[in-house]
């Protein structure tokens, strides 16, 4: 199973996190508490009586948590979607996969992603939205995250931990379908075929993608909010369904729009953010094995024409093609590129990490035969290239 994907989700959501955390802060007092006027007020009201330091109160758990639950969404989606397609993460951008694929995927990681306790805790919102608003209240109740968790496990037991939990399914598991579906589908159709998109294409993708879910997401994240604070003005629900229906008659259905502004605007920049660090460390780890600007259909990467038992090559080690400097998208289409075999460790470090397939070699070079395992044996091995999943 390719650990890649888990560490980059780890990372981008740490990153994502921090850029966030401030409209967290905001949207869960504007969904959990009845003092504010709207979106600016709250921001005024927390500067004035809390600094600036009032919007990241409690962010030292999230970022490591957040970075675990993004590590498990991205781990899980990419994973699941390899196990549905048979294809590897770079080959789905050359043959997108089919959207119920995609979407099953997402939601697959999104039900994974939810029903980790840690999920839940880092969303406990009473950490975030204790208010000093009026002077003179009393002192919070909760010192910060994992204070309020342990107070809470030890007044309610564990079950007080997954409190709402039923509701942050709800939320998680078709909207982070959606979320895929767009990314994937708006970077497929803003890139040339067979290249990787564009950093500006992953940024407005991953944004739209982060929109598209929080605005599915957001009336189960009210409720969601709501049962992990016990009722708003002290009255704690039975259950999702008292949740909605009480809330619903005392408030009407605009409650399950609160943060709705604010979610869209936090969902923009933070899934930017996330979807691009995810991207770029993938590539930086050699993940995508297409030169630059290559536009060149590939195989999954298990369709390699050696045999893993073959002298010179294991899964993990591809033949080194090293390609020529003026090698431009343009010269691809009209005289395929003469590809040389790196067999010197000059040209091993232009090279890059290909698996050679017989599509690729048929289309691009009619003729020139399949390469038996025996016209590599002195290619070396190359550092760093990627692992056959
Ligand atoms: C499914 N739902 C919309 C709730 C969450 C989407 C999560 C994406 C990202 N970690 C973020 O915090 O925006």
């Amino acid at each position: 199973m390719p650990v890649e994907e888990f560490v980059a989700g780890w990372i981008s959501g740490a990153l994502g996190l921090v850029m966030g955390y401030p409209f967290d802060t905001l949207k869960v007092r504007l969904q959990t508490q009845n003092t504010y006027r709207g979106i600016t007020d709250c921001m005024a009201k927390i500067y004035h009586h809390e600094s600036i330091l009032g919007f990241f109160k409690g962010m030292s758990f999230p970022i490591a948590s957040i970075a675990l639950v993004n590590s498990i969404l991205f781990g899980v989606y990419s994973n699941t979607l390899q196990v549905l397609t048979a294809t590897s993460h770079q080959d789905q951008r050359a043959q997108l996969p089919s959207y119920t694929h995609i979407f099953i995927a997402g939601c697959t990681g999104g039900f994974l992603q939810a029903s980790s306790v840690l999920s839940n805790v880092e969303a406990l919102p009473p950490a975030k939205s204790e208010s000093r608003v009026q002077p003179g209240s009393p002192p919070p109740k909760y010192r910060g995250p994992v204070h309020c968790a342990a107070t809470i496990f030890q007044e309610e037991g564990p079950r007080g931990l997954f409190r709402g939990s039923g509701a942050l399914m709800l939320r998680d598991t078709p909207t982070l379908g959606f979320y895929f579906v767009t990314y994937e589908g708006l970077c497929h159709q803003y890139t040339p075929a067979g290249q990787q998109p564009s950093s500006t294409t992953v940024l407005v993708a991953g944004g739209f993608a982060g929109i598209a879910s929080w605005v599915t997401a957001t009336p189960f994240d009210v409720i969601k909010a709501r049962m992990q604070m016990g009722g708003v003005n002290q009255r704690a629900y039975k259950g999702m369904l008292d949740c909605i229906v009480t809330s619903f008659w005392q408030e009407g259905l605009g409650v399950f729009f609160r943060g709705f502004t604010i979610n869209s605007a936090r969902a923009f920049p933070v899934n930017a953010v996330t979807f691009l660090c995810y991207e770029y460390l993938l590539r930086v780890w050699g993940y995508s094995h297409r030169p630059p600007g290559c536009r060149c259909p590939s195989l999954p990467l298990n369709s390699t024409l050696f045999p893993a038992s073959s002298p010179s090559f294991s899964r993990s080690c591809f033949p080194v093609l090293s390609w020529p400097s003026d090698y431009s998208a343009a010269s691809q289409t009209a005289a395929p590129p003469s590809l040389l075999l790196a067999s010197s460790a000059e040209k091993r470090g232009k090279g890059y990490a290909w698996p050679l397939d017989a599509t690729y070699y048929s289309t691009l070079q009619p003729g020139f035969g399949l390469p038996s395992a025996s016209d590599f044996k002195d290619v070396p091995e190359i550092e760093g290239a990627s692992e056959d999943p």
